[in-house]
């Protein structure tokens, strides 16, 4: 990014020399003896003051006094006390919150004591005779030289600047931009690469206003765009704060920050970057009041994915947590090295389907077992492991109505969503879903008007908008999740990980991974049984202390890759993948439709296709009878048979057609078929989608 050059603000030359040629030698003699006259003219005030002030204030009080020795006593024994108790008011008066300040309270407060002992004295002896006129020579003098030396600190010399005053550069730069009615006071350097000024508009104009000019104060700094921030006080409509970034700390790269203990509770800070200023960019959704689920944007190439590995391996260290996540385009390509941490890893399209009809029923177990447990939303106290289902490129996976419905309802039972946009548009994207996401990171956008799909309005109005593409990967501005509303405008840069580092990491937090809640896996049904990825936790064969081998959650085949599967999967190109889904699709599809032999024993069982037929046995006694009625429970069975077959060999969705075999072997009619259906999603074992085909959430012969 194009860093801050030089600070090129026009400054008004503001001189009141003027120009005088160098042949009128008298002249210009003249003129620079009236110059130094007039540089050193506001230097002579207090010269002229020692001068002239101690005498007459001397003989007026000595006249009045001096006659009588009783006056003079107790003039003076009052102006010693009234002398005293000025130098005090002095000293409390006189503010010292700088090194300047402290300067000039303490030479106020000399001043006045000295002055008021030498009147004292004065008042008695008079002002004329020694050492009252010494006393007032050598006094005078100090006094006058040390106000002079108070000037030329003031003046700059010295570079100790009171930041309570107008600073010259800000109003320099608000001429310059045409900011008649702004005001810009005091500007601090936060000695962090920014720097901060309160913004003050007068009757006439509007902070909004200064807000829509801040292209113009970056192109006048020679900053970028997003480098001018202006934000409005809440408290009072005229004022605001303007924050430059004057220089990128970060462009270096942002190391990843390990987290502080494995086994940290999920309501515990996650770092996932720093500030522009320095400071650790941390988020805290399950911690903070309510959980806020987070839309993540950018542009391909703009760090989306770095961010969601280091928020992955932080999680993937905590126990009471529970991460799912869906990526159909790069889903190991982007996370296989710390697939382990992930509970639920979803590459396939039908499996993401799965994974979302079955949460309604986990949202709703979870939302009973929380209110059993006296929480009106999840916290650590619960039985519950807290969770994150993580989507990315969500419009590919799923219909808004189904996504609006998870995220308006997941937020109280602890489940954190988050969806991972490459640009968002009302179009990829509800305006009802949008509104359940309040958190926002918004990576690096190709046009400003990108960022206002993802960031908040008081967020871009303040000029926080990440245009800058994929050309600062990384870069961000974040919002919401328990961080303070005050950071928001100001930019994060995540941190960059390393694959074996992250690998080591997620490894190392594998004893102190909890496996999903029971409630939660049962509630998920086969749908997570079935999954085909599971991550490692604590219980897992081989991680951490023995555990049982079985679990609601871990009931199907074997668990968790080996790192070194995942890196065997990551040699296998896409295409690859495509082609050995497609093949294994087709040949489920052609399995599933061809029934089992009836009768393996039977004498013809032998037979094949090419063989003749025999000719049957006139002497075989077969005989053909009506078959005899199938009674409602036995028909029954015959159906569950066949949706039980179908759970055991992974298959979890149908279409009523493919249950007409099995209707018609349990001698019944479609009608019948669709009453069964009904029923069984009544009893929750089935689920039907929008297309009329259904999911079985349960096997109807082995009930959750
Ligand atoms: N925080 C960061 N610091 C430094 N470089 C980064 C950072 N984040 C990302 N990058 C660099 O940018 C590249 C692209 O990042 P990343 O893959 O995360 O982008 P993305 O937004 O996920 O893109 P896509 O949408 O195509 O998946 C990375 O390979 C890395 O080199």
């Amino acid at each position: 990014m194009a860093g801050r050059k030089k600070t090129a603000v026009a400054v008004p030359m503001n001189t009141t020399t003027d120009v005088v040629p160098f042949g009128r030698g008298g002249a210009f003699i003249a003129h620079v003896v009236g110059h130094l006259a007039g540089k050193a003219l506001p230097y002579t005030a207090p010269w002229a003051g020692a001068a002239a002030l101690p005498p007459l204030a001397g003989w007026a009080t000595n006249t009045m006094w001096g006659a009588t020795p009783l006056s003079a006593g107790l003039a003076s024994a009052a102006l010693a006390v009234g002398g005293a108790a000025l130098t005090g008011v002095a000293w409390k008066s006189t503010p010292a919150a700088t090194k300047f300040g402290k300067f000039r309270r303490a030479q106020v407060s000399a001043s006045v004591a000295a002055g008021m002992g030498w009147l004292t004295c004065a008042t008695a002896a008079g002002p004329f005779g020694s050492p009252v006129l010494d006393g007032w020579l050598i006094g005078g003098g100090m006094f006058a030289a040390s106000w002079n030396v108070r000037q030329i600190i003031r003046n700059g010399a010295s570079g100790d600047t009171e930041t309570t005053e107008e600073n010259g550069g800000m109003a320099a730069l608000a001429a310059a931009i045409g900011w008649e009615k702004v005001r810009v006071r005091d500007a601090k350097g936060s000695g962090k690469g920014t720097v901060q000024a309160a913004v003050q508009v007068e009757p006439g104009t509007t902070v909004e206003a200064v807000q829509g000019t801040t292209g113009r104060v970056a192109a006048a700094l020679q900053v970028p765009p997003s480098g001018v921030i202006v934000t409005p006080d809440p408290e009072n409509a005229s004022r605001g704060t303007i924050s430059l970034r004057v220089a990128d700390l970060l462009k270096d790269g942002v190391p990843f920050a390990q987290p502080t203990a494995l086994g940290l509770l999920p309501t515990e800070d996650i770092p996932v970057g720093l500030y522009a200023d320095g400071e650790v960019w941390a988020l805290n959704p399950f911690g903070a009041a309510i959980l806020q689920h987070v839309l993540v944007m950018g542009v391909t190439g703009a760090g989306k994915s770095e961010f969601l590995r280091s928020l992955v391996a932080h999680l993937a260290t905590r126990r009471k947590m529970t991460v799912f996540l869906v990526d159909l385009a790069k889903g190991r390509q982007t996370v296989g090295h710390i697939a382990d941490g992930i509970d639920w890893l979803i590459q396939d399209a039908k499996e993401a389907k799965r994974m979302l009809r079955s949460l309604p029923a986990a949202i709703k177990a979870r939302g009973d077992v929380l209110a059993s447990e006296g929480l009106d939303q999840w916290t650590p106290d619960s039985s519950l492991n807290a969770m994150l289902v993580w989507i990315e490129e969500a419009a590919d996976v799923a219909d808004f109505e189904e996504l609006e419905e998870i995220a308006r309802k997941a937020r109280s039972v602890g489940i954190w969503l988050g969806i991972s946009l490459q640009r968002a548009t009302w179009t990829n994207l509800s305006t009802d879903i949008r509104a359940n996401l309040q958190g926002s990171i918004c990576f690096g956008v190709d046009q400003p008007g990108d960022a206002g799909f993802c960031l908040p309005d008081s967020v871009t109005g303040a000029g926080a908008i990440p245009a800058w593409g994929s050309s600062r990967p990384g870069y961000a501005f974040a919002t919401g999740m328990g961080i303070p509303d005050a950071r928001w405008v100001t930019e994060v840069r995540s941190g960059l990980t390393d694959r074996e580092e992250l690998a080591a990491l997620v490894a190392a937090g594998a004893p102190y991974r909890d496996p999903l809640d029971e409630t939660t896996a049962t509630a998920l049904g086969q749908a997570y049984a079935q999954r085909t990825h599971r991550g490692t936790n604590r219980t897992t064969v081989g991680v951490g202390q023995p555990a049982p081998a079985t679990h609601p959650g871990h009931s199907g085949p074997a668990p968790a890759d080996s790192v070194h599967d995942l890196e065997d999967d990551d040699h296998m190109s896409a295409a690859e993948e495509a082609a050995e889904m497609e093949l294994q699709e087709a040949y489920d599809e052609v399995m599933g439709s061809i029934p089992g032999d009836p009768e393996p024993d039977a004498p013809y069982a032998s037979l094949r296709l090419e063989d003749d037929v025999p000719d049957a046995d006139d002497d075989s006694g077969m005989e053909f009878e009506a078959p005899a009625p199938v009674g409602t429970e036995e028909a029954r069975h015959i159906l569950y048979v066949e949706l039980d077959g179908w759970v055991q060999s992974g298959r979890l969705e149908f279409e009523p057609a493919d249950l007409i075999p099995a209707t018609t072997a349990a001698g019944r009619k479609r009608p019948w078929m669709q009453g069964e259906l009904k029923r069984l999603m009544e009893l929750g074992l089935l689920q039907r989608d929008g297309h009329g085909s259904y999911s079985i959430v349960q096997s109807p012969l082995q009930p959750a």
